[in-house]
């Protein structure tokens, strides 16, 4: 019987069978660690689901890109959701296929969307009319059709953090419902495109079924008319969206989730249409953490601080979101009495924390884990006060391979020029 990816012996912290005391030492820190086991069960539980519906799974990339990542997705039959040329070239360097890839985002260039069209991308996820005006103009004079979905925003509150809420009319995000029958009647009357689905994508980590119920109710009724108009939906992408257990939440479980997705789907007279999840997070999050080390600890009058190797340059959801992630010693210490930290990085900014008022018991030199950074985690991450981005270990089973070596300072300067003379 397999060990869950993350678990302890003695104490001590492993990802499948490593301790990850000593992946810290072997390859320094900080290190975001994945676990293939993990990886792989969040896939095939989405897979498992889809299995013998017409529908499919395409992960957005954006939640972590990794190659070593978007490769073991590839080899399980996943297809991809992307949002810019970067994220394509990603795709195709990994194994992924072009056909199996959609392209969402608010902004796609020209430029983007000929490199989209001339790997034959399967659809895009168009935004805006001046957006298919612009993707019209492109196929055209590519001498192509592109296939278009519209992402149309459904206005339903799907009660999650502001800045990553997506389905409300004051977002930026997709066409206004109503403005939607007017802009497929647009998209009919362009030559060079062509119709093939619908979608939606109302924001992230979310832990309630019932704004997705919502959501789709909208989008079939939006399809229905559509239809009466004459053009053919063969898709409808539910977009992604689905929570994680960070804290204290009960996300809906992946296969309940989609099982009650495509049945209310079915039952509403639509099940005959390919339906497309776009899930990021849920694929990916509970899958990795960060592991860093504590360089200080520093008592003070109202707080005491823990002061350690990642920062919020490493894994920016906190100072972002206020995001709580769980952190605890890979090896917690029976003989020091434990204490409340604020874990914090050493970046020079007040928003530079992890974790606030968490029970630790350490000492300086101590290996932390910082849990559920698998998702939004270094593909977050940047370079701020000159600081290299962390390596990048993928876990199976005994094995520890680097998916993404640490970067070197020299790396960081290597394209910028002083003034000659
Ligand atoms: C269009 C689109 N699809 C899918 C996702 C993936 O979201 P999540 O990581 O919450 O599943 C996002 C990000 O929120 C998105 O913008
Ligand atoms: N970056 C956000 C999610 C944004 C999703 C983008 N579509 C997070 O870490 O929670």
């Amino acid at each position: 019987m397999p060990h869950a990816p993350l678990h302890r012996v003695d104490g001590a912290l492993y990802v499948e069978e490593l301790d990850a005391a000593s992946l810290a030492d072997r390859f320094g820190t900080p290190l975001y660690v994945y676990s293939r086991a993990a990886l792989e069960t969040a896939y095939r539980a989405y897979a498992d689901a889809c299995a013998g519906r017409h529908a499919r799974v395409h992960y957005a990339i954006k939640a972590n890109s990794n190659l070593a990542i978007l490769n073991l997705f590839a080899r399980l039959g996943a297809g991809f959701d992307i949002v810019s040329g970067g994220e394509l070239a990603r795709v195709l360097a990994a194994g992924g296929r072009a056909d199996r890839t959609v392209f969402s985002g608010v902004g796609k260039t020209a430029q983007e969307m000929h490199e989209a069209l001339e790997a034959g991308v399967r659809c895009f996820n168009v935004e805006s009319i001046a957006e298919l005006e612009r993707l019209a103009e492109v196929a055209a004079r590519a001498g192509k059709r592109a296939p278009v979905s519209l992402r149309v925003n459904p206005d339903v509150d799907a009660g999650t953090h502001p800045y990553i809420s997506t389905g409300l009319k004051s977002n930026k995000f997709g066409v206004a419902y109503d403005a939607a029958r007017d802009a497929y009647r647009r998209a009919a009357a362009l030559p060079s495109l062509q119709v093939v689905g619908i979608d939606c994508h109302i924001g992230s980590q979310i832990t309630e079924i019932a704004p997705y119920l919502d959501a789709t109710d909208k989008v079939l009724a939006l399809v229905e008319a559509i239809e009466a108009d004459g053009a053919t939906i063969s898709h409808v992408d539910v977009g992604g969206g689905l929570g994680i257990q960070y804290n204290d939440e009960t996300p809906p479980d992946i296969g309940g989730f989609v099982t009650t997705l495509l049945d209310h789907i079915a039952q509403r007279g639509h099940g005959h249409r390919e339906i497309l999840f776009e899930p990021g997070r849920s694929l990916v999050g509970n899958a990795g953490v960060l592991l860093t080390r504590v360089e200080y600890l520093k008592p003070g009058e109202t707080k005491n601080f823990a002061i350690v190797d990642a920062a919020m340059n490493d894994l920016a959801r906190p100072a972002m979101y206020e995001a709580y992630h769980a952190i605890e010693a890979v090896r917690p210490r029976e003989t020091v009495p434990p204490a409340r930290y604020d874990v914090v990085g050493p970046v020079c900014e007040s928003g530079d924390w992890l974790g606030r008022d968490r029970t630790l018991a350490i000492e300086p030199g101590d290996v932390l884990a910082i849990r559920s950074a698998g998702a939004y985690g270094f593909a977050m991450s940047s370079n701020y006060n000159t600081r290299t981005r962390a390596a990048e270990i993928l876990v199976d089973r005994a094995d520890a391979h680097v998916a993404r070596q640490r970067e070197t300072v020299a790396s960081l300067f290597a394209g910028e020029h002083i003034l000659p003379g």
